[in-house]
């Protein structure tokens, strides 16, 4: 008998390795050489891949040549030195090509026909690949960002409300009690005597402080302690996720990975805190509401959704919850406060304008500081933060994967194949925006038609940025604020060197020097 039994469990252990090393093989091996055929038949081609890395060491390789030294002027003709691939790649096989991101196979997309297409008809079938979603894993989780198929349809329905119109309006408070905070330090800075700041550390403060009281509320500084944890748990899931190509390299005791489960549950501690004494209070009747934030819509949708018995309604678990919070804080912060950060760089060395943008502030705000209504009459700002999102997008490249085989017109994409859409280039390109595609114009948004699939920075369609409405009202309260306060121009000691960290950054900041304006 036991003889039987043994025999039998050694079977199912054999056939759950077979299947194992069979996937392996498949997802490393068969796969990629079945869309590398499929592409090749469609006459699209690409730099030959490495088993395992792909065109990884190829392209950090460029990378690492191109940003080793900082750029002699301030030129906005980036393009060459933080997408170097881009340009060799599509010069030798042209607009459309494939390269292979380890394992993940990349088809390279910049006709905006298709890329209007894409984004706007495959939401569905058509999201975050494993690649993305493991990299993000231990600091977003399952968050809207990088949720997939109807659990991503779901819940950015859940979330959307968020970011519209009363809801929305309400965090208008938020930003400008922020943002006074930071002027007073920045003036406090100038008393003592300093006349040169890194704005780009006073925005991420602003913006660091935005989005945790978005989030959190009344709780914002636990919020502002996880804000710490997750910037830390970021960088660390980076530097993990560059072994990701080594099959079952996330299962190394590394220094990092241990760092990082460690980070993991330090953060989900403090959220689980936050949570459980809302949910405490209403329990006990000491508060008939979730609180007025991003947390508490989360935790009444969960609470009513549970309460709806014979509904169908879908309610969030409290790991997706807290996956969510995650997700705004990592979504919400550093994107607004590069696009703030470039904005005030581009100004600094555009001074007539500045003087345009101020006079128009001048006239239209009070003091300075603007109203909700009064947003959408600052015209030439707005010019000027399209402009900027234009030169200096925050997110330089736009992957999604097709989990469907899809035609995208004339393009047969199968199943497994990622589209790589590198904003970057689109938005520098001669061919879209003219001859002077590489200089800082904001006439160009003022009046020309918008052509739909050349100007990305939100990305487009249905899986848009949901936090863009948000993202654009913060920037216009905070420029016009700050713009009123202060006169400035770029330092002796700035270093032009964009660097791309996932996202579009100034490697030593932005130096301007300021000079307080009269109220
Ligand atoms: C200048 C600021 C911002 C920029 C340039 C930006 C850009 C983007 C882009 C390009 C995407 C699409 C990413 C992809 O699908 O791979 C995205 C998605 C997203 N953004 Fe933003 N974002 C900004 C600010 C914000 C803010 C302030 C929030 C929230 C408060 C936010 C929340 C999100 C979320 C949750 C998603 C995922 C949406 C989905 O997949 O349905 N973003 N953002």
């Amino acid at each position: 008998m036991a003889m039987v039994v043994l025999t039998i469990l050694f079977s199912i252990l054999v056939t759950l390795l077979l299947k194992h090393f069979y996937d392996t093989l498949s997802c490393y091996w068969f796969t990629p050489l079945r869309i590398k055929k499929i592409m090749k038949m469609q006459g699209i081609l690409g730099p030959k891949p490495h088993f395992l890395t792909g065109n990884i060491l190829h392209m950090s390789s460029l990378v690492s040549k191109t940003t080793s030294n900082d750029m002699k002027t301030i030129t906005h003709d980036i393009v060459g030195r933080l997408l170097p691939h881009f340009l060799q790649w599509s010069t030798q096989y042209g607009k459309r090509f494939v390269y292979w991101n380890g394992n993940e196979p990349r088809l390279c997309l910049t006709e905006t026909e298709l890329i209007k297409e894409f984004l706007s008809k495959y939401n569905t079938v058509s999201g975050k690949s494993w690649q993305q979603r493991q990299g993000s894993k231990n600091f977003i989780g399952g968050g809207v960002l990088m949720a997939n198929g109807q659990d991503w349809y779901h819940q950015r329905h859940i979330v959307a409300p968020a970011f519209k119109g009363d809801r929305l309006k309400g965090y208008a408070e938020n930003m400008v009690e922020c943002t006074k905070e930071m002027i007073q330090s920045i003036e406090k800075a100038l008393e003592s005597g300093q006349i040169e700041v890194e704005i780009g550390e006073y925005m991420t403060k602003v913006t660091a402080d935005i989005i945790s009281r978005t989030v959190f509320g009344k709780s914002y500084q636990k919020g502002n302690k996880i804000f710490n944890l997750l910037t830390l748990l970021q960088s660390h899931c980076a530097q993990a996720s560059r072994h990701l190509s080594i099959p079952g390299s996330r299962f190394f005791p590394s220094k990092y990975n241990k760092e990082i489960k460690s980070l993991k549950f330090e953060v989900d501690n403090l959220l689980m805190e936050i949570i459980q004494s809302r949910k405490d209070c209403v329990e006990i009747g000491r508060s008939n509401c979730y609180g007025n934030d991003l947390l508490g819509m989360l935790l009444l949708n969960e609470m009513m959704q549970k309460k709806k018995k014979r509904g169908n309604g879908k309610s969030l678990n409290l790991q997706v919850i807290m996956d969510e919070c995650k997700t705004f804080i990592f979504a919400g912060h550093e994107t607004s406060a590069l696009l703030l950060t470039w904005t005030i760089m581009l100004l600094a060395i555009n001074p007539i304008w500045q003087q345009k943008v101020r006079a128009e502030i001048k006239s239209i705000c009070n003091a300075g500081i603007p109203s909700i209504d009064q947003l959408s009459k600052l015209t030439l700002l707005n010019m000027v933060i399209n402009e900027s999102l234009r030169l200096y997008p925050p997110a330089s490249v736009l992957p999604r994967m097709a989990f469907e085989d899809i035609m995208v017109g004339d393009i047969y994409i199968p199943k497994g194949l990622s589209i790589w859409i590198p904003v970057l280039a689109i938005h520098h390109s001669e061919e879209l925006w003219g001859k002077d595609a590489n200089e800082f114009n904001p006439e160009r948004f003022s009046s020309k038609p918008f052509i739909h699939g050349r100007f990305l920075p939100f990305a487009s369609g249905p899986r848009n940025c949901v936090g863009q409405t948000f993202a654009l009202m913060e920037a216009k309260i905070i420029l016009a604020m700050f713009i009123s306060r202060f006169s400035f121009i770029i330092s002796e000691n700035y270093l032009h060197a964009p660097v791309v960290v996932l996202t579009i950054k100034p490697k030593y900041g932005v130096q301007v020097c300021l000079k307080p304006l009269e109220p």
